[in-house]
């Protein structure tokens, strides 16, 4: 495929820059199988359809394979939600203005996805061929390892590095001196070696370039974070300007108005590409994650239990209790990998369930889905 700078600068992984990446010999065949199509990358996606773009300059609409719009589709069995494209989603398209439309989905190299509530289980993707997640965690009271540690489960599960980012380090600071490096120290204990761990102060521009190892040209990062914990204003920074909740004119590029309740990829002026989308406060696992791979170290000494099938409770000879007797392991981390576990498990029961009911749809028409909702749109 002949890749054009101006496709690297909307986050185009390069093989030179990214050969870890898998998928690209796909690409290419996809790409000689539509010999009139080009590569674009979804750079906003509405209720009404998608904008795509070839470059820093403003996205425009392409219209979208039939089956992947709307409840209707769906219901006859057509492509899942999760199937879909989703912002950060390379596509090809043939057609200039109002003729463009997609005509292939490229696969992804990573997927951020999670479980929406609702009466129905749904996925819901929500960025996609992300390199970096910042996991964003305020020094504050937000502070909580174990819902940092939720947060790496589902950013490893969809094939991204996260990267913790501790915000409000200047306050944390003044309050108690040390106060940074004993909430690192915290983050030591959960066994999560070579994980990249941030402080902050968001505000502040020369802090925030503690971060410029992630934001090379062609990189794509997304923000994660509790409410109040600091995103939009570590995203400002990291603009350099303010990118306001709501009707925005861009003063200096004219590029119109620009909101942040659709999802939208932004392009930073380090050269990376910021997926910046609401629905990222909160992250439901929506049963695909690995969990044992995520809390290794338990895993490991659960082998060494007498029972192959210990809970870790009241069992004799249990060597996940006896580590936790003897300090060298934390119970609030066991008990988190348990809940996450449970979690995981549940939603994975739930998925196979849907499965099979999409799949039994698809055997005899329509109608008995007629409750199901295909607003995969909610955010938090
Ligand atoms: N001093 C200081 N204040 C910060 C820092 N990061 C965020 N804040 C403040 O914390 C408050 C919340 O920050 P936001 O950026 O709005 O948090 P958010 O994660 O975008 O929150 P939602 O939009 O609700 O998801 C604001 O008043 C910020 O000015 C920091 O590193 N240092
Ligand atoms: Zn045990």
């Amino acid at each position: 495929m002949n890749v054009s700078p101006d496709l690297v600068a909307i986050g185009w992984p390069c093989v030179a820059a990214a050969p870890e990446r898998p998928g690209l010999d796909v690409w290419d065949a996809l790409a000689r199988a539509h010999p009139a199509a080009r590569p674009a990358r979804i750079v906003e996606q509405h209720r009404s359809g998608y904008l795509v773009a070839e470059s820093l300059e403003e996205g425009y609409p392409a219209e979208s394979l039939p089956e992947w719009q709307r409840a209707s589709t769906y219901r006859k069995g057509g492509t899942a939600p999760e199937s879909r494209p989703a912002v950060g989603d390379w596509v090809l398209v043939e057609g200039e203005g109002a003729t463009a439309r997609i005509v292939a989905l490229l696969p992804r190299y990573s997927a951020i996805k999670r479980a929406a509530a609702g009466e129905h289980y749904k996925q819901q993707l929500i960025a996609a061929n992300v390199d970096t997640v910042f996991v964003v965690c305020g020094l504050d009271d937000d502070f909580n390892p174990r819902r940092i540690e939720r947060y790496l489960l589902l950013v490893r599960s969809g094939g991204a590095e996260p990267v913790v980012v501790l915000t409000k380090a200047d306050l944390a600071e003044a309050g108690r001196a040390g106060a940074v490096a004993a909430a690192i120290d915290d983050l030591g204990s959960l066994g999560l070696e070579g994980l990249a761990v941030v402080p902050i102060n968001a505000r502040d521009a020369g802090s925030v370039d503690a971060l410029a190892d992630w934001l090379h040209p062609g990189r794509t990062v997304v923000l994660v974070g509790s409410s109040g914990a600091g995103k939009s204003t570590l995203t400002n920074s990291l603009l350099g300007r303010d990118r306001m909740k709501t009707g925005e004119v861009r003063g200096s590029d004219s590029r119109g108005r620009h909101t942040t309740t659709h999802r939208a990829l932004v392009p930073l002026p380090s050269g990376a590409c910021l997926i910046d989308t609401p629905g990222m406060r909160e992250l439901k696992p929506t049963g695909e994650e690995d969990v044992t791979e995520n809390f290794s170290d338990i895993d490991a000494l659960a082998e060494q239990c007498r029972f192959r099938d210990c809970a870790h409770g009241r069992e004799p000879g249990c060597a996940v209790r006896a580590a936790i007797e003897a300090g060298v392991l934390d119970a609030q981390r066991v008990a988190n990998y348990h809940k996450l576990r449970d979690e995981v498990a549940g939603a994975a029961a739930t998925l196979a369930d849907r499965r099979s009911e999409q799949k039994a749809t698809t055997r005899q028409g329509p109608r008995i889905q007629k409750a199901r909702r295909d607003d995969e749109y909610d955010e938090d």
